[in-house]
């Protein structure tokens, strides 16, 4: 699913598959509008018929001096117009509900198949964020398949009785006006699979210019896009990836168009044809006015039946092919090979192996960690330092089962990690994450997201931010733990009670609540938890960190050596490999690269005092 080079077509039988799965969707989304929808579509397609019958009989009347039956006939067609005109209204309520609801249902499948990858590697597959694009577009496709579908019955129908009141007035021409709609079904379904596969080539390029679009409307980059001038930058890669999509879009669009405006041609002809052939033989008296009135009816309402038939076919299709997107995200298989008798997990009692971990991003990518081995003793804090770009980050996506390792085996108290299902391996792990999420919600939601079941417990949630030292902040914002953390959103609808932002420091000790809530788990990870913190508050929440961890196993993540100075086991990682190990004594004693850094770190806060008292 996340290679990504022209998209294979869909064979006739996986087509039929999603064509059958978008039915069922429909029909479960909304199976009342659905027929209420199917019966007025067929009074719609029989009113063109009837229309054209009271038309002729009308005509006929009038000729032959028959007035008596006028009146009624009259009547009867002003009733078959409204009707008509009331089907239309009706069937536009309808589908338009249809779609709304079928809608609802293919956003919820796709979402749940998306929540359900276990890992992270599909999120970083631009094959799979092109499709899951295209996905996201189709969710209406279902419910227009059903309007797709009916009017093309109803366009049958129309086909159906003109094509009987055709026959009766000239067989063979019947059979030419027929046969001149199979070119254009034909063309237009290889132009529908040229259409879908153009819409599949332009994906990257749509969406880099939803990221240059996005880049330049959000908070977040609007500083350095201002500082560095970059507005007008941004703006002509946006406008140069538009460029390239509209150009692949116009191309498309002029060969329909030509191949269009041929096949119109081709229909005119075969009806101009005819329209002289009726008026020779009415002014040979071989047919009556109302004939020729009926004769001009049935070949426009059959020619008219047949296109809308054959684009009913051709958007199907299309329809179908984009909404295979949809279904191979909602069936694909798990991204991560799942255990087929998943193992239960205990408590962590003696302690978390990795045993000659090797991995990768990719097989292209270069390996990061290359045969680690290490030991995090149950009830103790392993610090893994090291320069930047060594592997650490990825050690603990590692532990967290974002990824496998592509070699070796990590282990939890012997169990593998791959043999334990991942959630059920992630309800025993707190985190805090060097790149944690701002969520654009409340304070209290943005607290109460580490463990679900405090949002319905305000003071759990209290309790986790005093512990973190945010509570007196959080406290104090205009609507108190109510306060949206955003700048983007409103907390009414009336866009009265504004959101605010918070500073760097106070969303890491937000971010810090949310783990706090997970106290009880059995592994902390807390990568980078006092990067954006004034000293005198990591030295506070360091302290609370330390009580929080002691007796339980942590696995700490920092660049500040000060900080984890007391771990029990430091860890020093480089080039993906453990390059020495022991507590920070033994280290330094060691005089590596661990009493290097550390040396350099603590020359950099110790001030040189000049014999004058001076500090220099
Ligand atoms: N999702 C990813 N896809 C591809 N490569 C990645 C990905 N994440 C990290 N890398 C690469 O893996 C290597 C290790 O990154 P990692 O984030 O684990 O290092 P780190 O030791 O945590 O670094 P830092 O101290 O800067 O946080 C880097 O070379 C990085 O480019």
């Amino acid at each position: 699913m996340t290679s990504r080079g022209p998209e294979a077509t869909p064979t006739p039988r996986v087509l039929a598959g999603c064509a059958l799965r978008a039915a069922g969707m429909v029909w479960r989304s909304a199976p009342v509008h659905v027929l209420g929808y199917l019966a007025v579509t067929l009074v719609g397609a029989a009113a063109p018929i009837a229309l054209a019958w009271l038309t002729k009989a009308v005509l006929d009347g009038l000729a032959q001096g028959r007035t008596t039956i006028l009146l009624g006939l009259a009547v009867t067609l002003a009733a078959v117009t409204t009707a008509a005109v009331a089907a239309t209204h009706a069937a536009q309520y309808l589908r338009a509900e249809v779609d709304r609801r079928t809608a609802l249902r293919s956003k919820d499948e796709l979402f749940a198949a998306v929540t359900r990858f276990t890992g992270l590697a599909p999120f970083e597959s631009p094959a799979f964020l092109d499709r899951l694009r295209l996905a996201q577009q189709s969710a209406t496709n279902p419910g227009r398949l059903v309007d797709t579908a009916a009017s093309a019955a109803r366009s049958a129908m129309t086909v159906a009785g003109f094509v009987g009141s055709l026959a009766l007035i000239s067989p063979a021409f019947t059979v030419l006006v027929l046969l001149s709609a199979l070119p254009a079904l034909l063309i237009e379904l290889r132009l529908s699979r040229q259409r879908v596969a153009m819409l599949w080539r332009i994906g990257p390029a749509e969406r880099r210019e939803m990221f240059y679009a996005q880049l330049m409307s959000t908070a977040d980059a609007a500083k350095e896009i201002r500082l560095f001038d970059l507005g007008a930058f941004l703006r002509l890669r946006m406008l140069a990836e538009l460029r390239t999509a509209n150009a692949a879009r116009r191309r498309m669009d002029r060969r329909e168009f030509f191949v269009q405006a041929s096949l119109s041609a081709t229909s005119a002809i075969v009806a101009g044809v005819g329209l002289v052939w009726t008026i020779i033989a009415a002014g040979r008296g071989q047919l009556s006015v109302g004939d020729v009135s009926m004769f001009v009816a049935a070949v426009a309402g059959v020619q008219a039946a047949l296109n809308v038939m054959v684009s009913a076919g051709v958007m199907a299709y299309e329809q179908l092919l984009t909404f295979h997107h949809h279904v191979t995200i909602v069936t694909a298989g798990p991204d991560l090979p799942a255990p087929r008798d998943p193992a239960s997990l205990a408590p962590l009692r003696r302690g978390i192996e990795l045993r000659d971990v090797w991995f990768r991003y990719g097989e292209d990518h270069p390996w990061v960690l290359r045969g680690v081995d290490l030991f995090i003793p149950h009830g103790r804090t392993v610090a893994l330092v090291g320069r930047n770009g060594g592997g650490k980050s990825t050690l603990v996506k590692l532990l967290c089962r974002f990824y496998d390792p592509t070699r070796g085996a990590i282990l939890w108290d012997g169990v593998d990690l791959r043999d334990v299902a991942p959630e059920t391996l992630r309800a025993r792990i707190g985190a805090v994450f060097q790149d944690f999420v701002t969520y654009e919600m409340t304070a209290a939601d943005n607290i109460a997201l580490g463990d679900q079941d405090a949002t319905q417990d305000q003071s759990r949630v209290e309790r986790a931010a005093q512990d973190a030292g945010v509570h007196d902040t959080v406290a104090a914002l205009p609507y108190g733990y109510r306060t949206l953390l955003s700048r983007g959103f409103t907390l009414d609808e009336e866009g009265e009670e504004e959101g605010v932002l918070l500073s760097g420091g106070q969303w890491q000790r937000v971010a810090l609540a949310r783990a706090f809530l997970r106290r009880d788990r059995d592994l902390m990870i807390l990568d980078e938890p006092s990067s954006g913190l004034d000293p005198e508050a990591e030295y506070e929440v360091h302290s609370r960190l330390a009580s929080l961890r002691s007796g339980r196993t942590s696995v700490v993540i920092s660049h500040r050596l000060g900080a984890v100075r007391d771990a029990d086991r430091i860890v020093v990682l480089a080039d993906g490999v453990v390059t020495e190990e022991g507590t920070h004594a033994e280290l330094l004693a060691d005089g590596g690269t661990y009493a290097r850094l550390f040396t350099r770190q603590a020359t950099g806060y110790r001030d040189e005092v000049h014999p004058t008292g001076a500090v220099r």
